[in-house]
């Protein structure tokens, strides 16, 4: 039985637990579960602190999990990203009250609060600047205000909680983040129940992310419709029973697919038809 790590709660739980469910898993009911065992699937699901998840998993005691690509980095855990995830998606950066700096550079002899201190003190070593780390739990962005810390390192994704604290970013980012699938540095990604698992989990994305386009068009203009939709493999092309006309069908980005619609239409593709994946093993 594969066993895999879960966030049990905070920005990463909700949509992990709906992946899951659409890659066909069992998914616990009620938010007090630690635990759930899926016999048909053959997986049990522990749900755990998402900043946990990477030290459980680096202990070889459980198979994979799901955190945050930061949370895996600021733990130091054994454990490395095997798929990213697409969501949770964030930047962590340093910001203070405007005019405080404009770089790494001017954190020197300052303090910095923040949740991701395994981040930070890897930063500020890597750019040799010599600067105090303090290590709260959240909110770390009325530190400031309340004399904890001059600058603050932590995740920013829409900017709001910064604004509403009168704080702005500076520097460069420090790192990008999703959601990521992880696994104990050097064990075997090609055991047959993970590839499995993560096959599944590809399978989502790409019905996420793509869509099933079918149109008509004359045989003439096949080979610039099909440089419009040239799929994942190769897009399938069958005759129609009036002659001299084919009808195409292709995998595209859902992104683009209004933006190619209206270049095959203008082409002379006609019967331009887009439908949802629901779901796909490529
Ligand atoms: N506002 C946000 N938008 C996108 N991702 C976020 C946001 N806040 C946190 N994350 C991501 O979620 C993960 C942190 O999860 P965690 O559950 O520890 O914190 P949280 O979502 O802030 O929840 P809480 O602080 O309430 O416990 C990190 O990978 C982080 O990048
Ligand atoms: O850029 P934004 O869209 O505002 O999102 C970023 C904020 O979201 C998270 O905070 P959360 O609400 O989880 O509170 P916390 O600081 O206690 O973790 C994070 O720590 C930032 O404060
Ligand atoms: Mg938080």
């Amino acid at each position: 039985m594969l066993r895999i790590a879960v966030p049990n709660k905070g920005s990463l739980s909700g949509p992990a637990a709906e992946m899951l469910h659409e890659a066909g898993y069992q998914q616990r009911r009620e938010s007090k579960e630690l635990r759930i065992v899926d016999p048909e699937n053959e997986v049990e699901f522990f749900y755990l602190r998402p900043r946990d998840i990477a030290i459980y998993v680096s202990s070889g005691r459980l198979d994979i999990g799901i955190t945050g690509r930061d949370l895996l980095i600021d733990s130091g855990a054994d454990a490395e990203e095997i798929l990213p995830l697409g969501f949770a998606r964030s930047t962590f950066r340093f910001a203070a009250k405007p005019g405080t700096a404009n770089g790494i550079e001017d954190l020197k002899g300052k303090t910095v609060a923040t949740s991701y201190e395994g981040i930070v003190a890897g930063h500020l070593a890597d750019s040799g600047v010599d600067a105090s780390v303090v290590h709260l739990d959240g909110a770390v962005e009325t530190a400031i205000e309340l004399g904890v810390a001059e600058v603050i390192a932590d995740v920013v994704e829409t900017g709001t909680s910064l604004r509403n604290a009168g704080l702005e970013v500076f520097g460069e980012p420090i790192m990008k983040s999703e959601a990521i699938v992880v696994r104990r540095t050097g064990a075997d990604a090609e055991e047959p129940k993970v590839q499995q698992f993560l096959r599944r989990l590809q399978g989502v994305l790409v019905a996420r992310t793509y869509v099933m386009m079918d149109y008509d068009c004359r045989v003439e203009q096949l080979e610039k419709a099909v440089a419009l939709t040239p799929g994942l493999e190769s897009p399938t092309v069958s005759p129609l029973h009036n002659e001299g006309w084919v009808a195409v069908r292709a995998m595209v980005p859902a992104k683009e697919a209004q933006r190619i619609m209206d270049d095959l239409y203008s082409i002379g593709a006609r019967a331009i038809l887009t439908t949802a994946i629901h779901a796909c093993r490529l």
